[in-house]
Protein backbone atom coordinates (compact mmCIF):
# COMPACT_ATOMS: atom_id res chain seq x y z
CA UNK A 1 0.00 0.00 0.00
CA UNK A 2 1.46 3.37 -0.59
CA UNK A 3 0.20 6.03 1.16
CA UNK A 4 3.09 8.65 0.80
CA UNK A 5 3.38 11.74 -1.17
CA UNK A 6 5.53 14.46 -2.10
CA UNK A 7 8.88 15.21 -3.45
CA UNK A 8 9.95 18.14 -1.13
CA UNK A 9 7.18 17.77 1.70
CA UNK A 10 6.75 13.94 1.94
CA UNK A 11 3.64 12.85 3.49
CA UNK A 12 3.47 9.64 4.81
CA UNK A 13 -0.84 8.76 6.52
CA UNK A 14 -1.07 5.70 8.42
CA UNK A 15 -3.60 3.91 10.38
CA UNK A 16 -7.34 2.13 9.99
CA UNK A 17 -10.79 3.86 11.13
CA UNK A 18 -11.08 0.97 13.97
CA UNK A 19 -7.88 0.84 14.97
CA UNK A 20 -5.97 2.32 18.15
CA UNK A 21 -4.79 5.37 15.87
CA UNK A 22 -4.72 7.01 12.35
CA UNK A 23 -1.98 9.70 11.87
CA UNK A 24 0.92 10.82 9.10
CA UNK A 25 4.44 11.69 9.15
CA UNK A 26 5.83 14.91 7.62
CA UNK A 27 9.23 15.08 6.40
CA UNK A 28 10.66 18.09 4.66
CA UNK A 29 9.10 20.78 6.65
CA UNK A 30 11.30 23.76 7.21
CA UNK A 31 12.61 24.81 10.49
CA UNK A 32 11.33 27.61 12.65
CA UNK A 33 8.07 27.97 11.94
CA UNK A 34 6.08 28.98 14.48
CA UNK A 35 2.71 26.96 14.48
CA UNK A 36 -1.12 28.28 15.01
CA UNK A 37 -2.37 25.59 16.92
CA UNK A 38 -5.88 27.39 17.26
CA UNK A 39 -6.01 27.38 13.57
CA UNK A 40 -4.84 23.60 13.00
CA UNK A 41 -7.62 22.73 15.65
CA UNK A 42 -10.54 24.85 14.05
CA UNK A 43 -9.40 23.11 10.94
CA UNK A 44 -9.56 19.59 12.19
CA UNK A 45 -13.11 20.05 13.98
CA UNK A 46 -14.57 21.39 10.55
CA UNK A 47 -14.16 17.94 9.48
CA UNK A 48 -14.72 15.97 12.72
CA UNK A 49 -17.67 13.43 12.21
CA UNK A 50 -20.56 13.23 14.97
CA UNK A 51 -21.06 17.36 14.17
CA UNK A 52 -25.10 17.32 12.92
CA UNK A 53 -27.38 15.50 10.87
CA UNK A 54 -25.41 15.75 7.53
CA UNK A 55 -22.66 13.49 9.03
CA UNK A 56 -22.40 10.36 10.21
CA UNK A 57 -23.02 9.89 14.00
CA UNK A 58 -19.55 8.88 14.82
CA UNK A 59 -18.43 11.33 17.74
CA UNK A 60 -15.15 11.69 17.47
CA UNK A 61 -13.17 14.73 18.72
CA UNK A 62 -9.98 14.47 16.43
CA UNK A 63 -7.46 16.04 18.84
CA UNK A 64 -3.84 16.00 16.61
CA UNK A 65 -0.78 14.74 19.45
CA UNK A 66 2.51 16.08 17.80
CA UNK A 67 4.81 13.28 18.90
CA UNK A 68 7.97 14.87 17.37
CA UNK A 69 9.32 17.40 15.10
CA UNK A 70 7.48 20.55 17.06
CA UNK A 71 9.19 22.23 20.25
CA UNK A 72 7.76 25.03 21.72
CA UNK A 73 4.97 25.27 19.28
CA UNK A 74 8.07 25.75 16.58
CA UNK A 75 9.08 23.63 14.28
CA UNK A 76 12.63 21.68 14.64
CA UNK A 77 13.03 20.74 10.23
CA UNK A 78 12.49 16.99 11.85
CA UNK A 79 9.92 14.63 10.54
CA UNK A 80 6.82 16.04 12.08
CA UNK A 81 4.60 12.64 13.93
CA UNK A 82 1.58 13.69 14.57
CA UNK A 83 -1.37 10.76 15.88
CA UNK A 84 -5.24 10.98 16.13
CA UNK A 85 -6.98 8.62 18.96
CA UNK A 86 -10.00 6.25 17.39
CA UNK A 87 -12.14 6.49 20.52
CA UNK A 88 -15.69 5.65 18.73
CA UNK A 89 -15.81 2.10 17.03
CA UNK A 90 -18.78 0.24 16.90
CA UNK A 91 -16.67 -2.82 14.47
CA UNK A 92 -20.14 -5.35 15.14
CA UNK A 93 -21.28 -3.83 11.83
CA UNK A 94 -19.14 -4.55 9.60
CA UNK A 95 -19.22 -8.40 10.47
CA UNK A 96 -20.99 -9.59 7.15
CA UNK A 97 -19.19 -6.88 4.98
CA UNK A 98 -15.82 -9.10 4.59
CA UNK A 99 -18.39 -12.02 2.56
CA UNK A 100 -20.86 -9.50 1.17
CA UNK A 101 -19.09 -6.42 -0.31
CA UNK A 102 -20.74 -3.54 -0.36
CA UNK A 103 -21.46 -1.97 -4.01
CA UNK A 104 -18.87 1.15 -4.51
CA UNK A 105 -16.66 0.84 -1.78
CA UNK A 106 -13.21 -0.28 -1.38
CA UNK A 107 -14.43 -3.95 -0.16
CA UNK A 108 -14.26 -5.93 -3.06
CA UNK A 109 -11.10 -4.91 -4.68
CA UNK A 110 -9.24 -4.43 -1.68
CA UNK A 111 -10.32 -8.49 -0.61
CA UNK A 112 -8.84 -9.49 -4.33
CA UNK A 113 -6.09 -7.36 -3.67
CA UNK A 114 -4.93 -7.83 0.52
CA UNK A 115 -6.20 -12.05 -0.04
CA UNK A 116 -8.82 -10.83 2.27
CA UNK A 117 -6.34 -9.73 4.98
CA UNK A 118 -7.44 -6.26 4.72
CA UNK A 119 -9.16 -4.82 7.82
CA UNK A 120 -12.93 -4.19 6.68
CA UNK A 121 -13.89 -1.84 9.66
CA UNK A 122 -14.96 1.19 9.31
CA UNK A 123 -13.15 0.98 5.93
CA UNK A 124 -9.94 0.02 7.36
CA UNK A 125 -7.48 1.90 5.54
CA UNK A 126 -9.53 3.26 2.62
CA UNK A 127 -11.95 4.87 5.35
CA UNK A 128 -12.43 8.57 4.88
CA UNK A 129 -11.49 8.83 8.22
CA UNK A 130 -7.97 9.18 7.02
CA UNK A 131 -8.67 12.35 5.31
CA UNK A 132 -8.18 14.00 9.02
CA UNK A 133 -4.38 13.42 9.11
CA UNK A 134 -4.59 14.90 5.74
CA UNK A 135 -6.28 17.84 7.26
CA UNK A 136 -3.62 18.55 10.22
CA UNK A 137 -0.71 18.36 7.32
CA UNK A 138 -2.68 20.87 5.24
CA UNK A 139 -3.85 22.92 7.94
CA UNK A 140 0.35 23.26 8.69
CA UNK A 141 1.08 23.33 4.64
CA UNK A 142 -1.71 26.86 4.57
CA UNK A 143 0.21 28.61 7.60
CA UNK A 144 3.57 28.24 5.32
CA UNK A 145 1.75 29.40 2.56
CA UNK A 146 0.05 32.26 4.42
CA UNK A 147 3.45 33.36 5.43
CA UNK A 148 4.34 33.82 1.55
CA UNK A 149 0.99 35.56 0.71
CA UNK A 150 -0.67 32.55 -0.47
CA UNK A 151 -4.10 31.90 0.84
CA UNK A 152 -6.62 28.84 -0.17
CA UNK A 153 -10.23 28.37 1.01
CA UNK A 154 -13.10 26.22 -0.74
CA UNK A 155 -16.93 26.17 -0.70
CA UNK A 156 -19.79 23.73 -0.87
CA UNK A 157 -20.28 24.60 -5.36
CA UNK A 158 -22.78 22.05 -5.26
CA UNK A 159 -25.01 19.08 -3.29
CA UNK A 160 -27.79 17.02 -5.05
CA UNK A 161 -29.73 19.79 -7.07
CA UNK A 162 -28.69 22.69 -5.17
CA UNK A 163 -25.95 25.39 -6.21
CA UNK A 164 -24.13 28.03 -4.32
CA UNK A 165 -23.48 31.11 -5.93
CA UNK A 166 -20.93 31.08 -9.21
CA UNK A 167 -17.30 33.08 -7.84
CA UNK A 168 -15.52 34.99 -10.46
CA UNK A 169 -12.34 32.98 -11.32
CA UNK A 170 -10.52 36.45 -11.60
CA UNK A 171 -11.99 38.21 -8.46
CA UNK A 172 -11.13 36.20 -5.53
CA UNK A 173 -10.90 37.77 -1.82
CA UNK A 174 -8.89 36.89 0.65
CA UNK A 175 -11.48 38.16 2.84
CA UNK A 176 -13.90 36.10 0.85
CA UNK A 177 -11.23 32.97 1.25
CA UNK A 178 -10.62 33.36 5.31
CA UNK A 179 -14.21 33.77 5.74
CA UNK A 180 -15.23 30.31 3.96
CA UNK A 181 -12.43 28.99 5.82
CA UNK A 182 -13.62 29.87 9.32
CA UNK A 183 -17.01 28.21 8.30
CA UNK A 184 -18.33 24.91 9.21
CA UNK A 185 -20.88 24.87 6.65
CA UNK A 186 -18.55 26.82 3.67
CA UNK A 187 -20.91 28.40 1.35
CA UNK A 188 -20.53 31.88 -0.40
CA UNK A 189 -24.04 32.64 -0.59
CA UNK A 190 -25.56 31.55 3.12
CA UNK A 191 -29.01 31.20 2.19
CA UNK A 192 -28.02 28.26 0.34
CA UNK A 193 -27.24 26.21 3.33
CA UNK A 194 -30.58 25.75 4.33
CA UNK A 195 -31.40 23.85 0.96
CA UNK A 196 -28.27 22.00 1.04
CA UNK A 197 -29.12 20.86 4.59
CA UNK A 198 -32.57 19.78 2.89
CA UNK A 199 -31.09 17.94 0.02
CA UNK A 200 -28.79 16.05 2.41
CA UNK A 201 -31.69 15.29 4.78
CA UNK A 202 -34.19 14.36 2.16
CA UNK A 203 -31.36 11.08 0.99
CA UNK A 204 -31.00 10.33 3.86
CA UNK A 205 -34.73 9.88 5.30
CA UNK A 206 -35.04 7.74 2.04
CA UNK A 207 -32.24 5.65 3.54
CA UNK A 208 -29.88 6.91 0.34
CA UNK A 209 -27.07 9.39 -0.05
CA UNK A 210 -26.30 12.24 -2.03
CA UNK A 211 -23.35 13.65 -3.97
CA UNK A 212 -21.73 17.19 -4.64
CA UNK A 213 -18.65 19.13 -5.97
CA UNK A 214 -16.30 21.25 -3.71
CA UNK A 215 -14.43 24.24 -5.43
CA UNK A 216 -10.88 25.30 -4.14
CA UNK A 217 -9.49 28.70 -4.93
CA UNK A 218 -5.49 29.79 -3.92
CA UNK A 219 -4.56 33.25 -4.29
CA UNK A 220 -1.38 34.96 -4.23
CA UNK A 221 0.97 32.75 -6.15
CA UNK A 222 3.24 34.34 -8.57
CA UNK A 223 3.11 33.09 -11.90
CA UNK A 224 5.53 30.24 -13.10
CA UNK A 225 5.36 28.23 -10.13
CA UNK A 226 4.80 24.37 -11.54
CA UNK A 227 6.24 22.47 -14.21
CA UNK A 228 6.06 20.65 -17.93
CA UNK A 229 4.25 17.52 -18.24
CA UNK A 230 4.11 15.22 -15.33
CA UNK A 231 5.02 18.13 -13.21
CA UNK A 232 2.26 20.08 -14.14
CA UNK A 233 0.40 21.90 -11.24
CA UNK A 234 -2.85 19.93 -12.64
CA UNK A 235 -0.61 16.71 -12.60
CA UNK A 236 0.37 17.28 -8.59
CA UNK A 237 -2.81 18.50 -7.16
CA UNK A 238 -5.21 15.79 -8.91
CA UNK A 239 -2.78 13.26 -7.80
CA UNK A 240 -3.54 14.57 -4.47
CA UNK A 241 -6.81 15.19 -4.70
CA UNK A 242 -8.09 11.95 -5.93
CA UNK A 243 -6.10 10.59 -2.92
CA UNK A 244 -9.17 11.53 -0.84
CA UNK A 245 -11.53 8.88 -0.80
CA UNK A 246 -15.09 9.37 -2.67
CA UNK A 247 -13.18 11.97 -5.11
CA UNK A 248 -14.34 11.04 -8.81
CA UNK A 249 -13.85 14.08 -10.93
CA UNK A 250 -11.40 16.72 -11.07
CA UNK A 251 -11.12 19.87 -13.42
CA UNK A 252 -9.43 22.74 -13.49
CA UNK A 253 -10.94 26.37 -14.65
CA UNK A 254 -13.87 25.39 -16.51
CA UNK A 255 -12.47 21.79 -17.27
CA UNK A 256 -15.43 19.93 -19.10
CA UNK A 257 -17.45 22.87 -19.61
CA UNK A 258 -14.27 24.29 -22.22
CA UNK A 259 -15.99 21.25 -24.51
CA UNK A 260 -18.40 23.33 -26.64
CA UNK A 261 -16.80 26.57 -26.35
CA UNK A 262 -14.70 28.52 -28.81
CA UNK A 263 -11.34 29.88 -28.04
CA UNK A 264 -12.82 33.45 -29.09
CA UNK A 265 -15.52 33.32 -26.19
CA UNK A 266 -12.82 31.26 -23.24
CA UNK A 267 -9.45 32.29 -24.22
CA UNK A 268 -7.87 34.65 -21.14
CA UNK A 269 -6.65 37.24 -22.58
CA UNK A 270 -3.90 39.71 -21.38
CA UNK A 271 -3.71 43.28 -20.29
CA UNK A 272 -1.48 45.49 -18.12
CA UNK A 273 -2.67 46.05 -14.91
CA UNK A 274 -1.19 48.65 -11.77
CA UNK A 275 2.36 47.60 -14.37
CA UNK A 276 2.32 43.91 -14.42
CA UNK A 277 0.72 41.39 -17.26
CA UNK A 278 -2.92 39.80 -15.64
CA UNK A 279 -5.63 37.84 -17.51
CA UNK A 280 -8.93 39.32 -18.24
CA UNK A 281 -10.67 36.00 -17.45
CA UNK A 282 -9.70 33.34 -15.75
CA UNK A 283 -11.69 30.18 -17.38
CA UNK A 284 -8.23 28.08 -17.39
CA UNK A 285 -8.17 28.48 -13.30
CA UNK A 286 -4.79 29.98 -12.88
CA UNK A 287 -3.09 27.16 -14.85
CA UNK A 288 -1.67 27.38 -18.33
CA UNK A 289 0.91 24.56 -19.66
CA UNK A 290 1.31 23.50 -16.34
CA UNK A 291 2.49 26.27 -14.53
CA UNK A 292 0.50 29.39 -12.71
CA UNK A 293 0.19 32.53 -14.54
CA UNK A 294 -0.59 34.48 -11.54
CA UNK A 295 -3.83 34.59 -11.42
CA UNK A 296 -6.05 31.95 -8.86
CA UNK A 297 -5.68 28.37 -8.86
CA UNK A 298 -9.53 27.51 -9.44
CA UNK A 299 -10.24 23.68 -8.86
CA UNK A 300 -13.34 21.26 -8.75
CA UNK A 301 -13.42 18.33 -7.50
CA UNK A 302 -16.51 16.26 -7.37
CA UNK A 303 -18.01 13.75 -4.35
CA UNK A 304 -20.20 10.83 -5.20
CA UNK A 305 -23.04 10.02 -3.03
CA UNK A 306 -21.51 7.64 -0.04
CA UNK A 307 -21.70 4.73 -0.89
CA UNK A 308 -22.87 2.98 2.23
CA UNK A 309 -26.84 3.67 2.63
CA UNK A 310 -29.12 1.72 4.78
CA UNK A 311 -31.65 0.42 1.78
CA UNK A 312 -31.49 -2.81 0.64
CA UNK A 313 -28.84 -3.46 -2.29
CA UNK A 314 -27.82 -6.02 -4.83
CA UNK A 315 -24.32 -7.94 -3.78
CA UNK A 316 -22.67 -11.41 -3.69
CA UNK A 317 -21.74 -14.00 -1.62
CA UNK A 318 -17.99 -14.24 -2.11
CA UNK A 319 -18.21 -17.40 -0.07
CA UNK A 320 -20.71 -19.36 -1.44
CA UNK A 321 -19.91 -17.22 -4.95
CA UNK A 322 -23.99 -16.89 -4.85
CA UNK A 323 -25.97 -13.74 -5.20
CA UNK A 324 -26.84 -12.05 -1.93
CA UNK A 325 -28.83 -9.07 -0.70
CA UNK A 326 -26.86 -6.79 1.34
CA UNK A 327 -28.30 -4.16 4.34
CA UNK A 328 -25.51 -2.08 5.44
CA UNK A 329 -25.66 -1.29 9.61
CA UNK A 330 -23.69 1.53 10.38
CA UNK A 331 -23.02 4.91 10.92
CA UNK A 332 -22.61 6.62 7.74
CA UNK A 333 -22.63 10.18 6.12
CA UNK A 334 -25.41 10.59 4.00
CA UNK A 335 -23.43 13.64 2.60
CA UNK A 336 -19.40 13.58 2.44
CA UNK A 337 -19.23 17.04 0.47
CA UNK A 338 -19.84 19.11 3.67
CA UNK A 339 -16.63 17.76 5.86
CA UNK A 340 -14.78 17.77 2.79
CA UNK A 341 -14.88 20.85 2.20
CA UNK A 342 -11.25 21.68 4.91
CA UNK A 343 -10.11 17.93 2.87
CA UNK A 344 -10.31 19.65 -0.15
CA UNK A 345 -7.96 22.43 1.17
CA UNK A 346 -5.47 20.70 2.82
CA UNK A 347 -4.81 18.20 -0.64
CA UNK A 348 -4.60 21.84 -2.61
CA UNK A 349 -1.86 23.89 -0.22
CA UNK A 350 0.11 20.45 0.61
CA UNK A 351 0.53 20.14 -3.38
CA UNK A 352 1.24 23.59 -3.82
CA UNK A 353 3.38 23.72 -1.28
CA UNK A 354 5.24 20.58 -2.46
CA UNK A 355 5.72 22.57 -5.43
CA UNK A 356 6.89 25.79 -3.79
CA UNK A 357 9.99 24.08 -1.68
C1 LIG B 1 -14.73 12.70 4.85
C2 LIG B 1 -15.22 11.43 4.23
C3 LIG B 1 -16.23 10.71 4.85
C4 LIG B 1 -16.71 9.52 4.29
N1 LIG B 1 -17.70 8.85 4.93
C5 LIG B 1 -18.16 7.67 4.44
C6 LIG B 1 -19.15 6.94 5.13
O1 LIG B 1 -19.64 7.33 6.18
N2 LIG B 1 -19.55 5.76 4.57
C7 LIG B 1 -19.05 5.29 3.39
O2 LIG B 1 -19.46 4.25 2.94
N3 LIG B 1 -18.13 5.99 2.71
C8 LIG B 1 -17.65 7.17 3.21
N4 LIG B 1 -16.69 7.85 2.53
C9 LIG B 1 -16.28 7.40 1.19
C10 LIG B 1 -15.55 6.07 1.16
O3 LIG B 1 -14.46 6.08 2.05
C11 LIG B 1 -15.08 5.79 -0.27
O4 LIG B 1 -16.16 5.89 -1.15
C12 LIG B 1 -14.48 4.38 -0.37
O5 LIG B 1 -13.25 4.33 0.32
C13 LIG B 1 -14.23 3.93 -1.81
O6 LIG B 1 -13.34 4.80 -2.47
P1 LIG B 1 -13.76 5.59 -3.80
O7 LIG B 1 -15.13 6.09 -3.60
O8 LIG B 1 -12.74 6.68 -3.91
O9 LIG B 1 -13.71 4.64 -4.94
C14 LIG B 1 -16.17 9.04 3.08
C15 LIG B 1 -15.15 9.78 2.44
C16 LIG B 1 -14.68 10.96 3.01
C17 LIG B 1 -13.62 11.74 2.30
C1 LIG C 1 -15.06 8.25 11.10
C2 LIG C 1 -15.09 8.99 10.03
O1 LIG C 1 -15.83 8.70 8.92
C3 LIG C 1 -16.12 7.36 8.62
C4 LIG C 1 -15.80 7.14 7.16
C5 LIG C 1 -16.32 5.87 6.65
C6 LIG C 1 -15.83 5.39 5.35
O2 LIG C 1 -16.21 4.28 4.94
O3 LIG C 1 -15.09 6.12 4.65
C7 LIG C 1 -17.29 5.14 7.34
C8 LIG C 1 -17.82 5.56 8.65
O4 LIG C 1 -17.10 4.86 9.66
P1 LIG C 1 -17.82 4.16 10.92
O5 LIG C 1 -18.64 3.04 10.40
O6 LIG C 1 -16.68 3.71 11.77
O7 LIG C 1 -18.63 5.20 11.60
C9 LIG C 1 -17.60 7.05 8.89
O8 LIG C 1 -17.99 7.39 10.19
C10 LIG C 1 -14.30 10.24 9.92
O9 LIG C 1 -14.37 10.84 8.84
O10 LIG C 1 -13.60 10.60 10.88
Amino acid sequence: MSSSIGDNIKISVFGESHGKAIGCVIDGLPAGVKLDMDAVYKDMSRRAPGKDKTATPRLEKDIPHILSGVLDSTTTGAPLAMMIENTNTKSGDYSNLMTVPRPSHSDYPAFVKYNGFNDIRGGGHFSGRLTAPIVFAGAVAKQILAQKGIIVGAHIKQIGSVCDTAVDYNDISVDMLNKLSSMTFSVVDESVEEKMRAEVEKARLNLDSVGGVVECFAVGLPAGVGGNIFDAVESKLASILFGIPAVKGVQFGLGFDFADKNASKVNDEYEIKDGKVATLSNNNGGVLGGMTDGAPVVVSVAFKPTPSIASKQRSVNLQTMQNAELEIKGRHDPCIVPRAVPVVEAAVAIGLLDLMM
